[in-house]
Formats: structure tokens, sequence, C-alpha cells
């Protein structure tokens, strides 16, 4: 092949620039991002060989080789991996292959700043080097391939990138940056091992340097240091996770955790052990603070890596944790495993169901850890219960102490914050749970958070509200609204509130899936006040149940003719007592499914049962008794009863034009 050149994706010549303009400020990121690269390739190469021993030719030992060149102003990481063929030199370092690519530009803001934290969280990987260099050229191998079957790719970061055929002895990958005037302090033996230090050192390939010696310059010019030709290693080689917990520092677990997630922030919480019994496995599993792009699709792949004996087996291994957990990052490394494991025979496997249901108590620890600080920064709310699972040991677990210093009353106000932040942002898929593991149900139900008629944040817990419920009150109350506002106003809250009753607000779009599988926490029903007739039992008096029963009888005749009138819209009309300054709301069966819910599928295109509503009056509201007297505009007012009741839960009428008609007609 001779020289060609190729454009870069679209989203690749964006994302570029805005590498090159946004990241200066953290510039060595760079190194890490490679060297990455690098020891993922070594990996891939490893796993191949498995099958095919052949693939490491005559260099068995895996390595990445960290060298620069003064004169030159050259900075190159060579690893002896799996290597590229021409065409995934050209696939691979020509696009963006990741899902979410699209969703993310969508959000670049154009502000520097916040578009760092975003590509920060994005990742940016081997397209980093374009922070440092004005041209990258990066020369490969494919394991496997002949010699004059090498590449090399070079660019300048700009639009297009040249490909040709090389020669190449060796297999694997030599990534060298040309690097800009203002990177020259990446020509420093010593800043590229402080740097390799800080971010690789849990790196467990052996990454190498030149050792340099010091050479007095000639005639008292002043010396400099130079290359001896002989490599030493600069990283301790091990793999973070197989170390003892005291071996390792908090720097380290942050900056591991970043490596293997891209993340830009620090995580929330994590979590490392070694398993031992009839399944033996090491784990080590971080909450992040900030979820993905694509979090939302349930096709997003899990975030756990899986290892058997320390070879990496794969990425994204989903069998290893249920669905609903699928923010948590980390790896898992299996003793007992084979090594040639398939996805398909993970999911089969009886070890990973051990390792999943221990690895699913893990989280779910953690995340009882940081509800409990929270609860602890919060005196006045319930006291939550820990779940006694038996699982102790979390790395990040501090005693709740008093604080002896501004310092540790930071840390703790900080890690008051946490669950907050986490539940913000992963809350909802959490609550997939309560569908999808029964086994975990209840310690799911004790870490959801709701907004609720006594706070507007989503922090009551199910517990918290049972211990703020009223005497004789028996159900734990709840409704669901496309948003806060709008369950905030609902008219089926109005008897609720006169009686000081709390109500959870819950405007997440699974809250009604989710809660379908929730009929009862810890002995007490959950009933959403929107669905079957209103039954506050022992909250309601005798007197007012009497009164109730005698307005019921003495509207009987209204409510036949307000029956005709909608028969084809209500499948029942009755008279309410939940009613406080509304005419008029709408209510399901018992066990009917919700109208927002019908909604909400029809509108994601889904086929929804068709819902007819009861129509519940309130008999005490002037616009309902002008029902009784107002013969000639009977049918208008009835359809306007029931049209409002329809768009004060945020629906639209059927006909909105006959509405509005109808209106005005009573208007003049
Ligand atoms: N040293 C290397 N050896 C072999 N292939 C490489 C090397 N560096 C990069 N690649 C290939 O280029 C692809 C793109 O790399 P890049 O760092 O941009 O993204 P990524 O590694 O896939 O994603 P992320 O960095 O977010 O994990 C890699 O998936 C890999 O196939």
């Amino acid at each position: 092949m001779s020289k060609n050149t190729h454009s870069f994706q679209a989203e690749v010549a964006q994302l570029l620039h805005l590498v090159t303009h946004s990241l200066y400020s953290n510039k060595e990121i760079f190194l890490r991002e490679l060297i990455s690269n690098a020891s993922d390739a070594c990996d891939k190469l490893r796993f191949e060989a498995l099958d095919n021993a052949a693939l490491y030719e005559d260099a068995p030992n895996l390595e990445v080789r960290v060298a620069f060149d003064k004169k030159a102003r050259t900075l190159s990481i060579t690893d002896n991996g799996i290597g590229l063929s021409q065409q995934e030199a050209i696939d691979h370092l020509g696009t963006i292959a990741k899902s979410g690519t699209r969703e993310f530009m969508s959000r670049l803001s154009g502000d520097q700043k916040a578009d760092a934290q975003l590509i920060g969280q994005f990742g940016v990987g081997f397209y980093s080097g374009f922070i440092v260099a004005d041209r990258i050229v990066v020369e490969s191998r494919r394991a496997g391939l002949p010699a004059d079957q090498g590449v090399r790719w070079s660019s300048t970061g700009t639009g297009d990138f040249e490909v040709e055929t090389i020669t190449r002895e060796k297999r694997g990958t030599s990534v060298i940056l040309h690097l800009r005037e203002d990177a020259e302090e990446f020509l420093n033996g010593w800043k590229l091992k402080q740097v390799i230090s800080k971010y690789s050192d849990h790196i467990s390939l052996p990454i190498l340097m030149e050792k340099e010696e010091w050479k007095e310059g000639e005639d008292d010019k002043g010396g400099e240091m130079v290359a001896t030709g002989e490599w030493e290693p600069v990283n301790k080689a091990s793999a973070l996770w197989t170390r003892a917990k005291k071996d390792v520092t908090e720097e380290q677990y942050v900056e591991f955790y970043k490596s293997i997630s891209h993340d830009y922030e620090a995580p929330l919480a994590w979590s490392h052990n070694r398993v031992e019994g009839s399944t033996e496995y090491t784990q080590l599993l971080y909450i992040p603070a900030k979820a993905p792009m694509d979090l939302w699709n349930r096709d997003h792949k899990g975030g756990l890596k899986l290892y058997v004996k320390r070879v990496f087996i794969m990425d994204e291994a989903e069998a290893l944790l249920p669905s609903y957990l699928r923010f948590v990052k980390g790896v898992i490394d299996s003793a007992d495993l084979p090594l040639n494991v398939s996805r398909e025979l993970l999911q089969e496997s009886r070890d990973v169901k051990a390792i999943r249901e221990g690895s699913t108590k893990r989280v779910l620890s953690m995340l009882e850890d940081l509800a409990k600080k929270a609860t602890a920064a919060a005196p006045a709310a319930a006291p939550e219960t820990p779940a006694a699972d038996g699982v102790t040991d979390v790395v990040d677990k501090k005693e709740a102490e008093p604080a002896a210093s501004d310092a540790d009353a930071a840390k703790a106000s900080e890690d008051a914050g946490k669950y907050a932040k986490f539940y913000a942002e992963f809350g909802s898929v959490l609550k997939e749970g309560l569908g999808e593991d029964f086994a975990n149900r209840d310690r799911i139900a004790k870490l959801l958070r709701f907004a609720s008629t006594t706070s507007d944040a989503a922090t009551v817990s199910l517990a918290d509200y049972k211990a703020r419920m009223k005497d004789g009150q028996e159900a734990i109350y709840y409704i669901t609204a496309d948003t806060l506002a709008a369950a905030k106003n609902s008219p089926q809250l109005e008897v609720f509130k006169k009686k000081g009753i709390e109500v959870l607000l819950m405007t997440d779009r699974v809250d009604e899936w989710a809660l379908s599988y929730l009929t009862e926490f810890d002995g007490t029903p959950l009933q959403s006040v929107a669905k079957g007739a209103v039954d506050l039992g022992k909250l309601q008096d005798e007197t007012e149940k009497k009164a109730a029963e005698e307005a019921a009888e003495a509207f009987k005749p209204v409510l036949e003719k307000l029956k005709a009138s909608l028969k084809d819209k209500a499948e029942d009309v009755r008279v309410t007592t939940r009613l406080v300054d509304s005419p008029a709301c709408l209510v399901v069966q018992e066990h009917g499914m919700s109208t927002q819910l019908a909604r909400m599928l029809k509108q994601a295109g889904q086929k929804a049962p068709e819902v007819k509503p009861v129509l519940e009056v309130n008999a005490e509201h002037p616009l309902v008794k002008k029902l009784e007297r107002d013969e000639a505009h009977f049918d208008d007012l009835a359809n306007i009863l029931f049209d409002q009741a329809l768009l004060a839960e945020g629906g639209l009428p059927e006909d909105p034009a006959a509405y509005v008609r109808r209106v005005n007609a009573l208007l003049v």
C-alpha cells in the first residue's frame, strides 16, 4: 500500500479541536491514556494467545517502553501487545466507536471549562496525545502478521491522517509524539517517571525507561543526564487489586478508578476485598460520582472488567452484576473460572452466579454505608437501620466519629452529601432493582428516596415516612406525575393536605413501573392516591363518613345523569371525599394502569391499553352544585368537568377544540 490520506470521522475532528483547547490545563493525562492503551493491547495479546501461543513470536514478556529524544523532540510509548493491522489503524484511529458519542457531542457547550469536564467523563483515549503533540506517528504490526505488513499512521490532528505500509520486525505498537514547544517538560526522565508513578503505577505490566546517568560536560560546560542503554522498570508492575489493602493509598485507588473508567471525577466510594470460600475471587468495586451519557440505555454494558488469575478476559462483563447496578465500575479477578471462558459460558457458570450475588451484596452495603453517613449528618431524620447481611470490611468505611478538626468536619460534610449525589445520578437506575432483584428487594427499598408533600428534594426514605405516619394511618401514600409541580398541585392530594398526611411525590419515569413491584414496605402497604376509591380508614371520623354517605345519596340522581353524559369517557362517576378545593379528579381502578403511565407508553410509541378513568366529583363544589340547577348546560358542564380533571393531571382532552368551544360558550 502506498501512502493514502484519509479524513477523520466528523466527530473525531471536532473532538480533536476540543482536546487541544480544553484539556490544556491537565496536559499530563495523555501519558496515562497512552500507557493504558498499551497495557490493553498487551492484555488482548495475552488473551488471544491462550488459543494461539505462536502470537508471542520470540517475545513472550509483555512490556511497555517509554523513551524520549531531546534532539528530535519526540516522546514514544512502545508496547509489544497485539498491534494494529492497516485496516484496524484506519478504523480505530480515525473514528470513535464508543456508544453515546453523538449524545456527548450535542452536550458540548463551547464553554471550555465545562467542556473539559465533559471530555474527561467521556474519555479521550488516544486522541489525548494531541494535547502535547502537533504530530503523532503510530507504527505498528499486528501479532501474527508478517513483518512487511506493518503500518505507519500519521497525523497533525487537524482534518486528515495518512496511512502507509512499512516493514516492522517487532510486533506491537509505537506511538511517537512530536512534542509542541510548550510541552518540552516531557523530554525529561525525572518528570516522566513522576507522571507514570502518579497515574500508571497500578498497571500490571512493567513500564520500562532507559536508565540515565549524570555526565559532566567538557571544558566546564555543565553536565547533563545521558541514557545508559539499560532499561529499568519505573512502576511497581503489580495489578493494584492484587495488593493488600494496606499497601494501597487512597490516591492510588482513585487514580486506578480514573484509569479504568476514564472518569474525571473521583468515585464516591469503593470496596476492595478478597472473597474466599467455595468460590474465590477478588473484587474491587467503585461507585462513580457521575452517570455516563448512555446509562439510560438498558443495553448499556456493565462496567466490570473480568480477570481470571490476573489475566484480562473481558471488559463490560455484564454477567457479573445485575443490570440495575450497571453504573458500578471495577474489577473482578476470579481464581476459579477457566481462562477460555466466553460471554455465553459466563451466563451459565455457577461461580459467576456466586460472584454476582456477592458483588451485588457488596454494592448494596456500600450504598447503605453512604446512606448511613447522610443520615448521621442529619440527626432530625429518622435513623436508618443498617441491613444485617454480614458483609463488613468496606475499605472506605470510617466510623462516624465526632469531628475533631475543621478538616474532619469538611470530610464529614462531604461524606454526608455523597448519598444525595449518588441518588441524583443513579437513583432511577437503582429503582429498576425492585423489579429485577427480588432477593434484595427490601434492601433496595430502604435505599430509595423520594420527594414528598413535606420535602421538595428527594430525601425522604420509606423508613422516614413510616416514622412520621399519623396515628391510625394504615398505608404509605404516594402519587405519580410527570413533574413535581403537577404532583404537588394534584387535586387528589387535597384531603391529605387538609388532614396533614404526608404523601410521597414520584416523578421519575420508572416510578410507576418499579413501584408496582413494591406493594408493601416493612409491613405497611403502599397505596397510590390516584388509584381506587380513597379509603382513609381510621383517619376519617364517623361524622365525616356519615356526611359523605348522605351527600352521595342526595347526589345520586345527578350522578346517574353524569354517567350517561360521560359514558364514552369515564368508566364510572362517583362522589368523593378526597377533594377539598377542586370540583373533580380522575382516578383509575385499584389495579389498573395509571393514566400517566398509559400516556407515557403512547408517547414512546408503545401499545397501551385504553384506560377509561373514573371521574370523582366533589359534591360540595359550586361548579358541581351548578349541575343540579343548570339543565340547559348539563352536558357541556359535565364534559368540561371531565376535561379539566384530565388537564389538571397533565393530560390533554381528546377533542381540545370542543373543550375550548364549551368553555367559551359558558364565558360569554
Ligand atoms: N497501543 C495500541 N495497540 C493496539 N491498539 C491500540 C493501541 N492504542 C489504541 N489502539 C486501538 O485504538 C482504539 C482507540 O483507542 P482510544 O484510546 O481512542 O479508545 P479506547 O481505548 O477504545 O477507548 P477508551 O480509551 O475510552 O477505553 C482502541 O480501542 C484500540 O483498538
